[in-house]
């Protein structure tokens, strides 16, 4: 059955080792009963977890079955000790938290006999031993004699070849000692049992073989073997410990300590709940910015420019050239950059061809509210202002066309982004709307521009303003020839005269306006707005002019007499214009009432006989150009502005490099910035939050660093039991496991408890409902978090545990 052939087992103590087996060869038949006795110390438990596995020897040989254990690796021992070997202790080492039924079943539990069985099984020894009816109760509710039944029961429970009992009475009273021992008589009818006691009277009365150790020496066997039999059809069955079985383990485990564990998860919980409520505010956060903008940037159009700057390339402006610089240098150098010869690189030249202002018109109507075209071409318009004629001064604000291709489309719009406070809406093109701003204000500058009398106390009732009269002069009649030049109003006397003409288009306001309080448009100075229509028909006019078209024909300014500049000047020239003024900022936000910065003063007027001017120039600011140079395209919703980018975006893919159009979307710019730092503060803030789920992650190590040496001796009677290392740490890991899952619940379910309060507070405070909202998503991330960094922190406990010596695990070190 069982061989030793020379073995021998040293222990290392410090400097000095000590031969606990010394040279032991002795041979077992399949079923005695063998009593090992001697001195204390003389190495009976050494003997005995040799022979079960629980102890390596160092030389010599131990057979099986007549196989050699030479080449057991670590799980051939512990399918031996779950397959072969059945242990009883002196204390009987029942896992405390387990039922009698659970302790019995865990030896069978490891070599994965299903459930029926299993129970079956524990169910006829436990009768067998007298205790079926306790099968339920847990360990600590029995004797000691019970108990001790209850390890029997275990060790036979899968059916092994050996029993090895410690001491099995050691620590029961004489009666309660007759009975085990007579249990184990009858075991060892067709069993090996080997049994390590004190008492010689007991060995001679129950065994039928004594082997008397001395110093690790057998100095006496009564009834040696000689092993003859050929028996080699040994095979192990290995053993292991399903997830789900280390769960419920563990699970059993935790329920003896519940208050410890509760206390552990809500600790371990805070950095869950941290993080829980930051996503939760910003994810709420982020879709209360995504309403926002839905709302409120869907009236932000999107933008065509025939000459445009981008945005990267004026950002670039202050920044080092080329390679890294250091900001800041020590040096005392002056060092180049070549922004301004760069700057042609960064202007984009849209192409606003026909065919392309073609492609708007077919934009389907449902995605648009309004398009608003822009054409580079002055309107003159006079007015009267304190017994003095004056042009209205474009400037400094005042003159704005309403967007919208026709006036059903301009007022469409206007009607549904402003409300009428005062007079009409215009009949036709000769109606002009006074905006004012969200506090009934329009800025002074404005005021003396459009010549509109005030005195800072003094406040004008709409009616006087209402009606009040303007004159559109065409360029024939603001531009007198003479000569081969033209010249252009200047004198008071110029503009009385020019005031009276007959072909003047008599003006007037019509209503004053006032944008509506949920349409988010923001006027800034406040002024005029005329119909496009108007605008047309002033370009068609002036095309047909006088001025125009003998400026058509010169060379040089008939304003001046003086050359005009070059298309193809050099950029870097000394009349280079700033890039702000190529492209005045005021266009950029056209809602915002105030200023396009074209030029009508006759002060201004005169600028533009500048040399920086080209003679395209000059003709589109006369009118000699039918083409927008800005166009406005007011989406009817956030989404559909998405299917208007599509559809212009579809038209850069099929067209040259040259024919681009580049759209600007002011919204999207302030969508990425405003979702970037929502996006910044939230990585910030988890981050900050991080740092307690890394304290709860060595936590949760301590803890379970502490589980581990409670529960030391069920590492060793598992291990007895045939569990592998393995299996050790998968019961550790299943408790962390536990401690894990728990925690990130409870750190959701606080963290959920907090929105509601925060979500009445920021109510209260914003009007805003349910910022604070979790996102199943983020719940799920977290619980998933919180595991994985439990488990992490369980590891090195886990590995502790698995590495106990079990024999050092059963003594409970
Ligand atoms: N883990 C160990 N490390 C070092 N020496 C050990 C260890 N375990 C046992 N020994 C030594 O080995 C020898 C045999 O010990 P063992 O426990 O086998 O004796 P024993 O006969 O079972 O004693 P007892 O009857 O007191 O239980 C003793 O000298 C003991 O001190």
């Amino acid at each position: 059955m069982i061989e030793l052939k020379n073995t021998t087992k040293t222990y290392q103590a410090g400097d000095y080792t000590v031969k606990a087996i010394d040279d032991v060869s002795l041979a077992f038949r399949p079923n005695e009963f063998v009593a090992v006795v001697g001195e204390s110390g003389s190495g009976k438990t050494t003997l005995l977890n040799v022979i079960g596995g629980l102890l390596s020897y160092d030389e010599g040989e131990m057979l099986v079955r007549d196989r050699s254990t030479q080449s057991f690796k670590k799980t051939d021992w512990d399918a031996y000790r779950n397959n072969s070997v059945g242990f009883i202790f002196q204390n009987y080492q029942l896992i405390p938290h387990l039922s009698v039924l659970s302790n019995v079943e865990m030896g069978l539990t490891l070599s994965g006999v299903d459930k029926k069985t299993r129970h079956q099984r524990a169910s006829e020894l436990l009768d067998r031993v007298g205790l079926k009816a306790h099968m339920n109760k847990k360990p600590s509710q029995l004797s000691g004699g019970q108990m001790q039944r209850v390890a029997i029961a275990r060790a036979l429970a899968n059916d092994p070849d050996i029993i090895l009992a410690d001491e099995p009475t050691g620590a029961l009273d004489s009666e309660t000692s007759e009975e085990i021992m007579s249990l184990l008589t009858e075991i060892s009818q067709d069993k090996l049992i080997l049994m390590v006691t004190h008492s010689r009277d007991q060995a001679k009365r129950y065994a039928s073989r004594i082997i008397e150790l001395k110093d690790g020496q057998v100095i006496e066997d009564t009834h040696p073997y000689q092993a003859s039999s050929r028996d080699t059809d040994y095979q192990l069955n290995k053993t292991g410990m399903s997830f789900w079985n280390a769960l419920k383990l563990s699970g059993q485990n935790i329920m003896t300590k519940k208050g410890r564990t509760l206390i552990t998860a809500v600790a371990a919980s805070i950095g869950i709940f941290g993080v829980a409520v930051i996503l939760a505010l910003s994810n709420g956060l982020n879709n209360q910015i995504a309403n926002f903008e839905r709302e409120s940037l869907a009236s932000y159009p999107l933008e065509i420019q025939s000459e445009t700057v981008s945005v990267e390339a004026m950002m670039s402006m202050g920044e080092a050239s080329g390679e890294e610089r250091e900001k800041y240098p020590q040096e005392q150098t002056l060092l180049t950059k070549t922004f301004i010869e760069d700057i042609e690189d960064m202007q984009i030249n849209n192409a606003i061809t026909d065919d392309y202002l073609n492609y708007l018109e077919d934009i389907p109507r449902e995605y648009i509210q309004a398009i608003n075209y822009d054409y580079p071409a002055s309107l003159n318009v006079l007015t009267e202002f304190d017994d003095e004629v004056r042009a209205v001064d474009r400037s400094t604000g005042g003159l704005e066309t309403l967007p919208g291709k026709d006036e059903n489309e301009e007022f469409n719009f206007v009607k549904s982004k402003y409300d009428l406070l005062e007079g009409d809406w215009p009949a036709d093109e000769s109606g002009l709307l006074l905006v004012v701003d969200a506090y009934n204000q329009i800025d002074t500058t404005v005021l003396d521009s459009i010549g509109i009398s005030y005195s800072d106390d003094q406040e004008i009732d709409f009616n006087a303003v209402l009606d009040k009269e303007y004159q559109l002069v065409y360029q024939d009649d603001f531009y007198t020839k003479e000569g081969d030049l033209y010249r252009a109003p200047q004198s008071q006397a110029d503009y009385e005269e020019i005031y009276e003409e007959a072909n003047n288009l008599d003006l007037s306001i019509a209503g004053v306006i006032r944008p509506k309080e949920d349409s988010n448009i923001e006027v800034r100075l406040g002024g005029l707005m005329y119909s496009n229509q108007l605008k047309m028909d002033f370009i068609a006019e002036a095309q047909e002019s006088d001025i125009v078209e003998d400026q058509r024909e010169a060379d040089y300014h008939l304003l001046t007499g003086q050359a005009f500049a070059s298309d193809e000047e050099d950029p870097a020239a000394e009349d280079f214009q700033a890039p702000t003024q190529m492209e005045p900022p005021a266009e950029a936000i056209p809602s915002a009432s105030g200023a396009p910065a074209e030029i009508t003063t006759p002060t201004e007027a005169y600028a533009m006989t500048q040399a920086s001017m080209t003679k395209e120039e000059w003709l589109s600011y006369l009118g000699d150009e039918s083409k927008p140079s800005y166009i406005a395209i007011y989406p009817s919703t956030f989404d559909s502005k998405n299917e208007i980018v599509t559809y212009l975006e579809a038209w850069n893919e099929d067209a040259a490099e040259e024919d681009q159009v580049i759209v600007t979307d002011m919204a999207a710019l302030i969508t990425d910035l405003s979702g970037g730092l929502m996006n910044a503060i939230t990585i910030a803030l988890v981050a900050f939050a991080s740092i307690s789920l890394v304290v709860s992650m060595i936590m949760i190590g301590i803890i379970i660093y502490v589980s581990v040496l409670e529960r030391t001796g069920e590492i060793g009677i598992l291990r007895a039991l045939g569990a592998r290392e393995k299996d050790i740490s998968r019961v550790f890991n299943a408790e962390t496991f536990i401690i894990g899952l728990s925690s990130g619940l409870l750190g959701i379910l606080f963290a959920y408890l907090l929105t509601i309060p925060i979500n009445y507070i920021i109510y209260q405070l914003t009007e805003l409902e349910n910022v604070a909202q979790l996102h199943p998503a983020h719940v799920g991330a977290l619980l998933a978090i919180s595991v994985v960094l439990t488990l992490i922190g369980g590891i090195i406990p886990a590995r502790i545990a698995a590495k106990k010596d079990p024999v050092l695990a059963l003594s409970g070190q």
